[in-house]
């Protein structure tokens, strides 16, 4: 049953009309007619805001374009605030001023949510109004209300996966198509999966915003941006792929978040992957990630991590709870404002595996040298393979059983030192 004041028409504004901002607005007005079956009212968008309203906008209506964000806040008839402009300022300020003014909000915005969430989170609750974010994490796949909602009823332990469609799509094509870096990203950012500064892409930093956002609410603790470890793409080099494939590895960035007996473990960095790995299956601009929880077991979610229609997908589902539970009278009943603050660890108290290769001199003891710096750093080998022997140097494959990596780093410290020990490349994480 609908409550007595049924709303049978929901205004809403749209911050932003960049990739995702023109998506929106498009399923706005092509689903229409199923959105009035979904909910029972009819969606209007009132405004779209923008910086610069003269500038035309293709499929977008002139009259509704604006540059004014008073013209939103003190608007009382807007009841939804759609914020895809993206950044920490100007749209931490407008969210917070439009939950104070009823607003409810719906956003894609991870930047904001993995530094300032609680801030944001806190001002929800106090105005009793829902803000939701299914778009700020891993695009059109089903995530956060899934880690919050569904898994309710579990301990979760671990979150991982690739949650950067950019970088997917840049490590698929260099290493199927042999693109070099620049060209793969140049096509990432021409299909509007980039973020509008990409280094954010490739550097891990969006990834770590968003296993931020997912460790927060996994574990039902806080972890902010700042606290997640994270190393880009932007080093990988074509030979790291052509050893990798050689091995029977895939690279992929991951994200990784366990929640152990010491603390939370949150980091993110290119990994090797096994190729018959169900992640190294994922290419181009999918993401997956991976639960695992007590009650539930293992589950994977998979879908496209990026882009103006997969995005704009995962706001409109969020809008489309907005508005049912405007039409009941019920918004607000999903907070955030209980939990319990565990410790986040730093990232040497984690434990990787390693893949590494060594140039050394090739002569007598010098591989029994190598391996007792490991063994005396409380690294062992797992796999070494020589790779080749050419003018008094020798080329070692080494790939390390799981290691502290306090202990891996002191042992690549002695490793600078030493003589016969001429180069260290490839340095990457094995999953
Ligand atoms: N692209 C993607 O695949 C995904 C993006 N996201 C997130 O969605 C958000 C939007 O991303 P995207 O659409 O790609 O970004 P774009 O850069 O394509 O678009 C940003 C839009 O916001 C407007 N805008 C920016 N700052 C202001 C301001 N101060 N005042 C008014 N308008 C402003 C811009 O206006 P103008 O046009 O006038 O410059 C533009 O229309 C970001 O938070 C992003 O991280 C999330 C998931 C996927
Ligand atoms: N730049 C992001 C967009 C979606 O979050 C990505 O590439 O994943």
């Amino acid at each position: 049953m609908q409550s007595e004041n049924h709303k049978k028409t929901i205004y809403a504004a749209i911050l932003g009309a960049g990739t995702v901002g023109t998506g929106v607005y498009k399923l706005c007005q092509e689903m229409k007619s199923e959105f009035v079956q979904k909910t029972g009212a009819d969606l209007v968008v009132k405004k779209v805001l923008v910086r610069n309203a003269s500038k035309k906008r293709e499929g977008i209506e002139d009259a509704v374009l604006t540059d004014n964000w008073k013209e939103i806040i003190e608007d009382p008839e807007i009841d939804i605030v759609i914020e895809v402009m993206g950044g920490i300022e100007p749209a931490k300020t407008y969210i917070i001023e439009a939950l104070e003014a009823g607003k409810q909000i719906v956003t894609a915005n991870k930047d904001l949510l993995a530094e300032h969430g609680q801030e944001v989170m806190a001002a929800a609750e106090k105005a009793g109004a829902d803000l939701e974010f299914e778009a700020a994490v891993a695009g059109a796949i089903p995530i956060i209300r899934p880690l919050k909602q569904s898994m309710a009823g579990n301990r979760i332990s671990e979150v991982m996966g690739i949650v950067n469609g950019t970088t997917n799509y840049i490590l698929t094509k260099m290493s199927e198509k042999g693109m070099d870096y620049a060209e793969a990203l140049a096509q990432a950012t021409e299909l509007g999966y980039a973020e509008a500064d990409p280094t954010a892409d490739v550097e891990g930093y969006d990834a770590g915003r968003k296993m931020a956002i997912m460790a927060s609410i996994a574990f039902n603790s806080r972890v902010t941006f700042p606290q997640v470890y994270t190393e880009g793409i932007t080093k990988i080099s074509a030979d790291d792929i052509r050893y990798a494939k050689e091995f029977g590895y895939v690279i992929k960035l991951l994200g990784l978040a366990r929640n152990t007996p010491e603390g939370i473990e949150v980091k993110v960095h290119p990994m090797l992957i096994d190729e018959n790995h169900p992640l190294a299956g994922v290419k181009d601009a999918f993401n997956a990630v991976f639960v695992h929880a007590d009650a539930m077991d293992d589950a994977m979610f998979m879908g496209r991590g990026a882009g103006q229609m997969p995005t704009a997908s995962a706001v409109m589902g969020d809008v489309v709870d907005v508005m049912r539970n405007l039409v009941y009278n019920c918004c607000g009943r999903v907070g955030c404002s209980c939990y319990k603050q565990l410790p986040v660890k730093q990232i040497g108290e984690t434990k990787s595996k390693f893949f590494l290769r060594i140039h050394a001199q090739d002569k007598p003891g010098v591989l029994a040298n190598i391996a007792s710096v490991l063994g005396n750093n409380g690294v062992s080998i797992a796999q070494v393979v020589q790779k080749s022997r050419k003018g008094g140097i020798a080329e070692l494959v080494i790939i390390t059983d799981e290691v502290q990596e306090n202990n891996f780093n002191d042992a690549m410290t002695i490793f600078s030192g030493m003589s016969v020990v001429k180069e260290i490349s490839g340095v990457i994480r094995v999953y």
